[in-house]
């Protein structure tokens, strides 16, 4: 991680924990908005106009929360207007690094070897975790925002004028049922299965497992009655963040971070779920799941000796 701008060289994996060994997530950094008009947004200072070819997204395909950004650009059409650059799935010790991967990219705008530069040429002081995903604004050389929740948020709304594509991903009549879906979706599932793998105690590690399938059986009786998506026939970001989680469920969460209690396939509305969402135009681009696998495999302290599962495929 970085302080004052400078890269801590001890940097480990392994994320801050409370007193009995649960992990706590680090907040993000860079809050502002990109907006139809470049007003500022509910969070940072203005500035950001909508604007095509301006902003680049850095993501890294392992990571469920890049991931919702990639899923937000595709099904709101936004390919040509934002570009992409994907780093190498592999922590180092200088935190994540471009090429040297298949399907890794170079940094195509600085020419960069990791991604921590990027943070301190946006903010040569900065103090933080140098996270995917990032939101580059390529016009003033500064991070609009580097947590995945805003981004999603406003990859639905800002570019609408300029490209009308896509599900409304959050409709106003939804917003209050959505926020909380969120919550309980974020702290049992997107979260919970972290808590999970990253805990070091036995019941900091039970009491993640036990939340975790707690929701999962609620979730499958609420799929169970035939609807397509969370909240009926409309996909919304609540759609996106379930989805990016049970995408790496069978492949990373079940062995690595121990949510063994059952495999995705033996839960068939989410399992159908989880299918139609990856069937969805352009979707299954935006899931790699070597990279997922090579990625969460090669975190040291959950699996010193680097070996990559063969399984599974799929
Ligand atoms: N709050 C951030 C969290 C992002 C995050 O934790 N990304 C992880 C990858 S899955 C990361 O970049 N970790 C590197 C690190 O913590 O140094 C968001 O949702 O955008």
């Amino acid at each position: 991680m970085l302080v004052n701008g400078i890269w801590q060289e001890k940097w480990q994996p392994v994320q801050a924990q409370d007193e009995q060994g649960r992990f706590i997530r680090q907040t993000s950094t860079f809050r502002h908005w990109i907006t139809p008009d470049g007003a500022s947004g509910p969070t940072g200072r203005g500035g950001f106009k909508a604007e095509a070819g301006r902003y680049h997204l850095y993501v890294a395909y392992i990571c469920p929360w890049a991931s919702r950004t990639l899923m937000a650009r595709r099904l709101k059409g936004l390919e040509a207007m934002i570009g992409v650059t994907v780093v190498n799935p592999r922590l180092t010790d200088q935190g994540w690094q471009f090429g040297g991967f298949p399907g890794a990219d170079e940094d195509p705008l600085h020419d960069s070897r990791y991604l921590h530069e990027l943070y301190t040429r946006a903010d040569p002081q900065v103090s933080g975790r140098a996270t995917v995903p990032v939101l580059w604004d390529k016009q003033t050389g500064a991070i609009v925002n580097n947590e995945s929740a805003d981004i999603l948020r406003m990859l639905n709304s800002a570019f609408s004028h300029l490209v009308d594509q896509g599900p409304n991903l959050y409709p106003e009549a939804l917003a209050a049922e959505i926020e909380s879906l969120n919550r309980d979706i974020y702290t049992d599932l997107n979260n919970g299965v972290y808590q999970a793998g990253f805990a070091s105690s036995q019941p900091a590690y039970e009491e993640a497992y036990g939340k975790i399938f707690t929701r999962l059986d609620a979730l499958e009786a609420r799929l169970g009655d035939g609807r397509p998506y969370l909240f009926g026939d409309v996909l919304t970001e609540t759609d996106i963040r379930l989805f990016v989680t049970l995408v790496r469920f069978d492949a990373a969460y079940h062995g690595l971070f121990k949510c063994n209690r059952n495999t995705l396939n033996a839960m068939p509305a989410l399992h159908a779920y989880l299918h139609r969402i990856l069937a969805l135009d352009g979707i299954s681009e935006t899931v790699d799941l070597d990279h997922i696998k090579a990625g969460y495999y090669s975190i040291k302290a959950l699996n010193p000796s680097g070996i990559v599962p063969v399984g599974p495929r799929h």
